[in-house]
Order: C-alpha cells, then sequence, then structure tokens
C-alpha cells in the first residue's frame, strides 16, 4: 500500500537521503534504525509530505505524494520528533484544532477526539495548557493528534522518547493495536522497541538502505560459528549447503549456509570432517544474531544480505 521510490533528498550539496525505495503492505510495523544523522527524519518529513523530494516519489495506494500532498496527509498521522505543539493551548484546544486540520467533518470530530484521548489516557489533562506537562504527557498529545481519523499510515518519529516505562508499554500496546487497521513506519533508536514491536526492519546508513529484512529472518541465521585449529577451508567449502567459509580470527570461521540448508546436518557434517582429520574442535554452534549486534555490523562495513550471510569488511549492501 505504501511504495517508497527512489526518494532522495539533499541540503546544498549533502546528500541526507540517497536513491532510497522499499514498500510497505497494509498492517505491517516497519522499524527505522540509523545512527543520528543517517537521515531518518529526513524521509519521514518527505513520506508524510511536509518535505519535498529532490526525485523520487511516495505512493499511498497509487496515490502520488508530488501531486496529492494534501490528501495523502488526510490519510496519515505524523507524530514528528519535535512536535510542534502550541505551547498556549489547553490539550482539548490543540486536538479539536488537529482535527481541524486534518479535515474531520463535525460529524466524526467529537468522537475521533473522545477516541484518541482514550488511547493515549490524556483524559485527566484535557484542560491543561500543553507548557504545563511533562515531556512525557507531551508527547502523548503528540500521539493523540497522529491517531485522529484514523490513518491508513501513521509515521511515528521516536515514539516512546522521554515516557517512563510503564508509559512505554502502554505506547508499545497502542501501537500494535493502531497496526491491525494501519501501516506503521516507525523510527527509533531503541533495539528493544524494534524488537518488541516490529515485523520488519530498515536500517538506513548515510542516507541508503544498509538491510531492509523482516526480523523472523533476522534472527533465524544459517551461519554457523566454528572454532578449531583446522586449516583446510577448501574442504568445509566442498560441503553440500555451505556456501561461504570465512576466517575471522585463527581459530574462528564464520560459515554461510543455503537458507534451505539444516543447520544440525551441516554441523555434524563438520563435526565429523574435523575429528576425523584429528585437527581439534574447540566449538561449534549456531551463530546468535540479535538486532543490536547486527545494527553494531552494518555500522562497522559489514555485509549482511538477505541470505543471512555476511562478509568483512565489503560494503554494505541493500538486500532489499
Ligand atoms: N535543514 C537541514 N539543513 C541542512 N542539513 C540538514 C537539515 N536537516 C537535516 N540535515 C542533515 O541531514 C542528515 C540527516 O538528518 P536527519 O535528521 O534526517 O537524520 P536522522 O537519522 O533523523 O538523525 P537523528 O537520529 O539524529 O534524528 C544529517 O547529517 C543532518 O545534519
Amino acid at each position: 500500500m505504501l511504495n517508497v521510490s527512489h526518494l532522495t533528498r539533499s541540503y546544498g550539496s549533502f546528500v541526507a537521503v540517497d536513491d532510497v525505495s522499499f514498500s510497505i503492505n497494509k498492517g505491517e510495523i516497519l522499524g527505522l534504525l540509523g545512527h543520528n544523522g543517517a537521515g531518518k527524519t529526513t524521509m519521514m518529513k518527505m513520506i508524510s509530505g511536509y518535505l519535498e523530494a529532490n526525485a523520487g516519489d511516495v505512493l499511498l495506494d497509487g496515490m502520488s505524494i508530488t501531486d496529492n500532498a494534501k490528501a495523502i496527509q488526510r490519510e496519515l498521522g505524523y507524530l514528528p520528533e519535535n512536535l510542534p505543539v502550541y505551547p498556549e493551548m489547553t490539550v482539548a484546544e490543540y486536538l479539536d484544532y488537529a482535527a481541524d486540520l486534518k479535515g474531520l467533518s463535525d460529524l466524526v470530530k467529537v468522537d475521533e477526539i473522545k477516541r484518541a484521548i482514550k488511547a493515549t489516557d490524556l483524559a485527566a489533562k484535557l484542560l491543561a495548557p500543553i507548557h504545563t506537562l511533562s515531556r512525557g504527557y507531551k508527547q502523548r498529545v503528540g500521539v493523540a493528534q497522529a491517531i485522529l481519523g484514523q490513518p491508513k499510515l501513521l509515521i511515528l518519529d521516536e515514539p516512546t522518547n522521554g515516557l517512563d516505562p510503564e508509559q512505554t508499554q502502554h505506547m508499545r500496546r497502542l501501537i500494535k493495536e493502531i497496526s491491525k487497521n494501519a501501516t506503521v513506519i516507525l523510527s527509533t533508536h531503541i533495539m528493544q522497541e524494534v524488537d518488541a514491536l516490529c515485523d520488519r526492519v530498515i536500517i538506513l546508513k548515510a542516507g541508503k538502505i544498509a538491510l531492509d529484512e523482516k526480523l523472523e529472518t533476522l534472527k533465524h541465521s544459517k551461519n554457523i560459528v566454528l572454532e578449531t585449529d583446522y586449516q583446510l577451508l577448501e574442504q568445509l567449502q566442498q560441503i553440500v549447503n555451505v556456501v561461504t567459509v570465512e576466517q575471522i580470527t585463527d581459530e574462528r570461521l564464520l560459515i554461510a549456509l543455503r537458507p534451505s540448508a539444516s543447520v544440525p546436518e551441516v554441523s555434524s557434517q563438520i563435526s565429523k570432517l574435523i575429528v576425523e582429520s584429528g585437527s581439534n574442535l574447540y566449538a561449534i554452534h549456531q551463530e546468535k544474531r540479535d538486532l543490536e549486534v547486527i545494527f553494531n555490523q552494518i555500522n562497522q562495513d559489514v555485509m549482511v544480505n538477505s541470505d543471512g550471510q555476511k562478509g568483512f569488511g565489503q560494503e554494505v549492501c541493500n538486500a532489499a
């Protein structure tokens, strides 16, 4: 339902988002990760039509943002990094104003505001001027305005920023709930957030997609870590279903298998080969991959591709 194609944006001569393409289906929660300055906010602003792209396009249900920014903005909810909330307004006044900006008709406006207040647990603060609210409550106001009108696409920049652990849990449940009827893009620095919420992750590096993968696939690596003094690497390479053999340290190897391979089966073949050769086998296990490790590898220029294989010291590649 959302197609981002060749999206590019420069500030002067600096390219902040560089030819980014991906699609998201309805009901998916996409986590957008990247170091400070990777281009996440720039990309989200372009997807939501608040920043013009230099090249490329964004289509929501086939409708281009270039020609229909206003119409698309009615279909999306956006929680920006820095909330453009009006400090002197009360929460109720602000939500009323936000509902008008979204073009909600009088018929649905009151119900929608009530729904957003309930979802974000803001009833106690309705008459409080926004400047008197804590960071966490301001964040909830931002989320409340984003979900007004039941958007098809919800874009959340650091949604749990400033929230305490209990509010964070509440916000995660809310995002899950919303995702039943909407596509969600969520930018965060918090890996646990992606782990807890997302179906899929895109890691941006220097404005480009360094990884685009389903979380499920990422976690089930087909790599074997081997610790041995066995020297005949070409013999390992001959084993059926072994794709690459990488020497990480003198006695540590990383063996990438085909996606269809059985890890226990190949492990047993490898063990047999080493033991029969008279070499020492110190350890053999399936590589543990968590998002944090992958994120760090990518930012150290380690290639991770869609087969879950990786190579050190190579260009980071787009796995999409
Ligand atoms: N208005 C601007 N003018 C000039 N450069 C900008 C502007 N906005 C962003 N940049 C630069 O573009 C790059 C990407 O910025 P962006 O805010 O999109 O990154 P980000 O991934 O969201 O970072 P963060 O995690 O720190 O929010 C950065 O190097 C930033 O300095």
